[in-house]
């Protein structure tokens, strides 16, 4: 359950306090981002916390006034000094004093309560809004990487909330604190024993209070893997892309028991918890009631031997209850803060991520017109034992066309990657027009090249807009979406759509359309012909869920309109891989075999074998 966060129990000895202040080193951060979030509203909760903070002394001062003008009044009557009129006059004034005080306070809480539930709307977007914005700055490699990706849900599962419950507590802290200092000053002139007993009670649950949040924190960090299996199965239970295949294997009963028992394991642990937390609270509570008793039985011992008027005890006895209730109050809130710093400290965390500074300027290479030159690339994925890809050397000159074709997991994709820069090679360099890509601006770069993955994404928007992805500057124009469609053939079915280019697509929304695997891959090739720009096109196995007819009419059209352009295509049926100007035969991450066609199929190697084997197949 260690983690890499100082926490008290972590710390030796003299630093022990110094780590425990510094779980508060986030309080001013998010006092910072609520204030950024809306000043009027961070200025109007201190106003209505200073209000909140200082008239509950007031309400215990008026009181003592009021009983102190009873009891004056009444030896006044029964002397026959004056009217009963003239006589409650000043009592009643008070009342209606208290009356005022009490309104005020009331209003004040009003106020904290609405301005509070305002906030937490904005802050909470505030904070989803940097969480994505990082989001976006993230390289691909850290999406894949568990441990960031455990980062990434933490952040965004508690501590959108988290800010504002920090920023209240602190407010709650310093209201509290308030009416602490306000009734010290009433307890003072009564013995500053008092207040000192009142204070030494409750510390107790306060050291308890942090400590259990500690735990609670560790917790939670230790098991985020558990929590990440527990989402991810409710997503595979309850979405419609997996619940077909769920459904069909019988999953449900096994993937609703392994649910159980995550849920059964992390239950265990909270209650363990819970219950050793509360009994200490409990147990420590009760000395600072016990303090509260002691020094109430002193004050009532007092007014018996005449030290103390009647007004003064009920003004003390006031002060010590709601005393001891604002500092118990402000402990639950630095307990409270404790926790939120912990659960904080991932949100920073993860927005602290470094991000790989991107250096590259250049908007045009060295050598304009040389094409794509792969120099002894190699490539080991982050965490991976083996290279993915070793040794590559290939060059692809504009007008030319390569094919990718290995077996399953032997790299192909990979090298698509790297092209794209999703990641940088470990080893040797990829040029672009003369130039290394690590020197390209990633904009440009990513501008001059069109690329459908396999796991393209079908995006929940409208079929048009499904195309515009691929241009974010035509992301709405029509007249694209349309010249898009026709050279990715779907312009047909889109046509014969209930909305046209304006239907929605997918199940999550009312009355979205769903489409076969092929209308999706047309969809996905449409897209990649939105990048009007790009001088590179890449197709990684984009016609697998074709049918033959339609597949034949991608490539014809994809020959014809690549001329002057670089492409790359990855798949596993050689009648499409047979064009190619340059065929590369991948295998194990290494280059087997490289030619065209001809040159291949009379080597009569690896690809010779695996063409005859197809051929036979459709034969
Ligand atoms: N994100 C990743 N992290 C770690 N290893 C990976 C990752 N993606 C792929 N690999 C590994 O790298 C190797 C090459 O994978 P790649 O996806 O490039 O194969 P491919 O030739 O495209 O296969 P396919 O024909 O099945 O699409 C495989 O052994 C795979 O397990």
């Amino acid at each position: 359950m260690r983690h890499r966060h100082a926490t008290p129990d972590d710390a030796p000895g003299a630093s022990r306090l110094a780590a425990f202040l510094g779980v508060f080193r986030y309080s001013h951060r998010a006092l910072g981002l609520v204030w950024r979030t809306s000043r009027r509203l961070t200025l109007g909760l201190a106003l209505c916390t200073l209000v909140a903070g200082v008239l509950p002394a007031v309400t215990a001062w008026v009181g003592q006034l009021i009983v102190d003008a009873v009891v004056a009044a009444m030896e006044q009557h029964r002397a026959g000094e004056a009217e009963l009129a003239v006589l409650l006059r000043p009592t009643l004034d008070y009342v209606l004093l208290e009356a005022g005080v009490v309104a005020l306070i009331a209003l004040a809480q009003r106020g904290l309560s609405a301005q509070q539930s305002l906030l937490r709307a904005l802050l909470g977007h505030q904070v989803n809004v940097m969480i994505l914005e990082k989001a976006g700055t993230l390289t691909l490699a850290q999406f894949e990487d568990s441990e960031f990706y455990d980062k990434l849900t933490r952040a965004r599962r508690e501590a959108s909330t988290r800010p504002l419950g920090l920023v209240n507590k602190t407010f709650a802290l310093a209201q509290n604190a308030l009416s602490l200092a306000s009734f010290g000053v009433l307890l003072v002139q009564f013995s500053p024993w008092a207040l000192l007993v009142l204070v030494i009670g409750a510390l107790p649950v306060f050291v308890s209070e942090a400590r259990f949040s500690g735990d609670a924190f560790r917790l939670f960090r230790w098991r985020s893997p558990q929590t990440r299996m527990q989402m991810y199965l409710e997503t595979v239970l309850a979405r419609e892309d997996s619940i077909k295949e769920v459904k069909l294997f019988g999953l449900e009963p096994l993937l609703l028991d392994r649910y159980r028992r995550i849920f059964d394991t992390l239950y265990a642990e909270d209650r363990r918890l819970t219950i050793r937390r509360e009994t200490w609270g409990f147990l420590f509570g009760l000395l600072g009631t016990l303090a509260l008793y002691g020094a109430y039985a002193w004050v009532v011992v007092e007014t018996v031997a005449g030290a103390l008027t009647l007004g003064e005890m009920t003004m003390y006895l006031m002060v010590f209850k709601q005393g001891q209730a604002a500092l118990s109050a402000s402990l639950t809130a630095i307990g409270g803060m404790y926790e939120d710093n912990l659960y904080l400290s991932n949100l920073y965390e993860y927005l602290e991520q470094p991000v790989p500074e991107q250096t590259g300027r250049l908007t045009a290479g060295a050598r304009p017109g040389d094409g794509i030159r792969f120099e002894g690339v190699g490539f080991t994925y982050p965490g991976a034992e083996r290279p993915a890809l070793t040794g590559i050397d290939l060059h692809l000159a504009p007008g030319h066309s390569l094919a990718l074709v290995g077996v399953n997991g032997s790299g192909k994709t990979t090298l698509i990657k790297l092209l794209t820069r999703l990641y940088d090679p470990s080893e040797g360099r990829i040029l672009l027009d003369g130039s290394d890509l690590r020197d390209w601006d990633l904009a440009t770069l990513r501008r001059r090249i069109g690329v459908i993955f396999q796991d393209f994404v079908r995006y929940q928007l409208k079929v048009g807009e499904n195309l515009g992805a691929g241009d974010v500057a035509a992301f709405e124009d029509e007249q694209r979406w349309r010249e898009a469609a026709r050279r990715g053939l779907a312009e047909d079915f889109i046509d014969a759509m209930p909305g046209g280019y304006h239907t929605q697509l997918g199940r999550w929304f009312k009355g979205g359309q769903e489409l076969s695997g092929g209308q999706w891959q047309k969809v996905a090739l449409a897209r990649a012909y939105m990048r009007e720009e790009a001088d590179i096109l890449v197709l990684d196995e984009p016609t697998a869920a074709m049918d033959a007819a339609a597949e034949a009419a991608v490539y014809a059209d994809f020959r014809a309109h690549a001329r002057d352009k670089m492409t790359v295509l990855i798949s596993h049926r050689f009648s499409t891989v047979r064009a190619a100007d340059q065929i590369l035969v991948i295998d194990g991450g290494r280059i087997l075999e490289r030619g065209d066609h001809a040159s291949l199929m009379a080597r009569d190697g690896r690809y010779a074998r695996l063409f005859r084997l197809q051929a036979e197949g459709y034969a």
